[in-house]
């Protein structure tokens, strides 16, 4: 178990927190831009040194008053936006520069499907597969935990699907403990069991994915954000996801211009599905 209680001051900012993570769980740090979360996972990596507390993982100290673990000693793996490959080397000697181990190397690449690229240079490479290059070499070593600071959040929208595919057959199969720092809710639903919202350097909430983002109340609205393209007497036509929508024009509607951002809403328990 990852136990984390710690302070960590900057100016202008504190953290003070406690969490407690299970073998094997997948937990989601889930909360506004600056509100601590990077930092969380940079203390947990030994990056970066707590003012106090105490970080451990089962009967090994990360960090307490008198211990300070090095990274390297951590069995950390950890993935962030950035691939940080290293340019001047193949993707196998990437991997092998994590760890020695040309079987690993091997069953890891065969696994995200990129063997057919040993021996080309990240360079060559599109963005979805370096991730998915740094992702294996995150795991060369078998770390007992792996830290994803918003790890898709550069890719387009099937490539981020893929690359969770992969994420969520990686912990089932290697079974590490997995903390992910992300801002969309629709990938945390996926991948996490756990969410822990961080606000101002402190947990706010806690719970499961269905827990503190489902709006499961019928009477609830759901909003789309439109923007205006055309006013005339009766209809607004404005586009939202690249969809284009008309609607009757209503008296309310009097102030609004071309350019200007709407709101969309219709209640939950009218919606239709379709396929
Ligand atoms: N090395 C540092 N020196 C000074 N201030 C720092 C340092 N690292 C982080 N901070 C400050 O600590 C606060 C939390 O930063 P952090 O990067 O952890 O937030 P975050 O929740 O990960 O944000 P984002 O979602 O934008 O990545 C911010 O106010 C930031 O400016």
């Amino acid at each position: 178990m990852i136990h984390f209680h710690c302070q960590k001051s900057f100016d202008g900012f504190k953290l003070d927190l406690e969490f407690k993570i299970n073998n094997g769980e997948f937990v989601a740090l889930y909360g506004k831009s600056g509100s601590g979360k990077s930092t969380i996972l940079r203390l947990l990596a030994g990056f970066d040194k707590p003012n106090s507390g105490v970080i451990s993982n089962g009967e090994q100290i990360y960090y307490n008053k008198n211990i300070f673990l090095p990274p390297q000693k951590r069995n950390i793996g950890y993935l962030f936006q950035d691939y940080a490959l290293f340019p001047n080397m193949t993707v196998m000697q990437n991997l092998l520069f994590a760890s020695n181990d040309l079987k690993f190397a091997t069953e890891l690449l065969e696994f995200i499907e990129l063997l057919e690229f040993k021996n080309a240079l990240p360079s060559t490479l599109s963005g979805g597969q370096k991730q998915r290059i740094a992702l294996a070499r995150a795991l060369m070593r078998r770390p007992k935990i792996l830290l994803l600071d918003e790890p898709l959040s550069a890719l387009d929208m099937s490539l981020r699907t893929k690359l969770q595919e992969y994420l969520i057959q990686i912990h089932k199969k290697y079974s590490m403990s997995i903390i992910l720092v992300s801002h969309d809710k629709h990938e945390i639903y996926r991948l996490a069991s756990r969410i822990y919202e961080i606000n101002n350097g402190k947990i706010v909430r806690s719970g499961s994915p269905k827990e503190l983002f489902l709006s499961s109340n019928l009477d609830d609205n759901i909003n789309l954000l439109a923007t205006i393209l055309e006013i005339n007497d009766n209809t607004i036509t404005c586009e939202h996801a690249n969809q284009i929508y008309q609607i009757n024009q209503t008296t309310q509607n009097r102030n609004l211009k071309v350019g200007d951002t709407i709101t969309l809403s219709a209640k939950i328990s009218n919606l239709k599905i379709s396929k």
